[in-house]
């Protein structure tokens, strides 16, 4: 048996905390011969809730599960640890502005940068969930200079799974034929889910349906996606959150498929034009637990606008907390 690694969950008593702990615990993130040890964190009102969870983890009796530690200290909750899901987050409240928003969570994420910079391990992996996710990665990077920057990811896969399925059903097959995906840049109203380069079968996605349909339908169905599960459920998307997670972490750890690649929040080293350092969602590759971003995927004038529109919304963003960056 390996030995055992340490997995940070932040906003654990939340809703997408409930669907995600069990299945990190099952083995389902970072494979069936890996033990873990979760270190959860929530705020102090939470710290009930969060000994209920821990209560019914427990009682899974999870062969994996080496040791569970629930704190509302970020000191403690990122001691030594390995991997952490960064979920939660300051939702907009009644009357709030983005503006808001974005310092509200500049003040969480600031302070759990300083904690990993000060206690975790050098190697790191973190994912950003809790929104705007890919400004509040970009928050904790700064705030742990001594952690490499490619350590700070954010989460974009749900927009990517999302965005698989509805091409899956327009075209009449399952996701298992869906591949070369691309979710570029923000996780927000202007991401850009790319058809061009996503393979159905092995053919061009673009060439089975047509440019309205890409255009009026397929796009806003995958970006307005979020609002649409809360106006049905009157919640916000939990399980799919959760279990994108999941699959971005695993992806992450464990390498992606053949010459398949994934979306991910990532530092941008320049590719594609894109300004370097800003958190910005590419198609990816893994292996060897480190990801690089997949080259010389091809951009026609369509995309070009597209991935422009998402990478000012996230330099106005960056520029909206610039007084609050180190
Ligand atoms: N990137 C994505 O695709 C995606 C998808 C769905 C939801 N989200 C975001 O994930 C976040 C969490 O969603 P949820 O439905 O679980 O919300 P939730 O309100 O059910 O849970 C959030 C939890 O975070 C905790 N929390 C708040 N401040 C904290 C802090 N400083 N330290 C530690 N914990 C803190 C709260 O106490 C609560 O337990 C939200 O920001 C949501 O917008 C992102």
């Amino acid at each position: 048996m390996k030995q055992p690694v340490r997995v940070t969950v932040t906003g654990a008593a939340g809703q997408i905390g409930y669907a995600l702990l069990f299945r990190i615990a099952s083995g389902a993130m970072l494979g069936n011969d890996q033990p873990v040890i979760l270190q959860l964190l929530d705020i102090t009102p939470a710290m009930d809730a969060l000994e209920g969870v821990k209560m019914e983890l427990e009682d899974c009796a999870f062969p994996l599960l080496a040791d569970i530690v629930c704190t509302d200290d970020p000191g403690t909750g990122f001691k030594d640890t390995d991997y952490a899901l960064l979920v939660g987050a300051r939702p907009r409240g009644p009357g709030m502005e983005r503006k808001d928003l974005l310092e509200a969570n500049a003040a969480i994420f600031s302070v759990q940068g300083k904690a990993i910079n000060e206690r975790a391990s050098r190697n790191i992996k973190v994912l950003v969930v809790g929104n705007p996710a890919n400004t509040n990665a970009l928050i904790t990077q700064r705030n742990a200079p001594d952690i490499n920057p490619r350590n700070f990811t954010a989460m974009t896969r749900l927009d990517h799974n999302r965005a698989k399925t509805q091409i899956a059903l327009k075209t009449g097959r399952t996701v298992n034929d869906i591949t070369r995906m691309t979710i570029w840049g923000n996780h927000s109203a202007t991401q850009y889910p790319d058809l061009f380069n996503t393979r159905v079968d092995g053919q061009p996605a673009i060439g089975l349906v047509d440019q309205a349909w890409y255009e009026e339908t397929f796009i806003p169905t995958v970006q307005q996606r979020g609002a649409a599960i809360i106006k049905a459920r009157g919640a916000s998307s939990a399980a799919s959150a959760a279990n994108a997670a999941i699959d971005h972490m695993r992806s992450w750890a464990l390498g992606t498929d053949g010459d398949d690649w994934v979306s991910m929040g990532v530092h941008s080293d320049g590719s594609y034009g894109i300004e370097e350092g800003l958190i910005y969602s590419f198609p990816c590759r893994c292996s060897d637990g480190d990801w690089s971003i997949v080259q010389d995927v091809e951009i026609g004038d369509f995309s070009r606008g597209k991935m422009s529109a998402t990478e000012r919304e996230l330099a106005e963003e960056r520029d909206g907390v610039k007084h609050l960056l180190p």
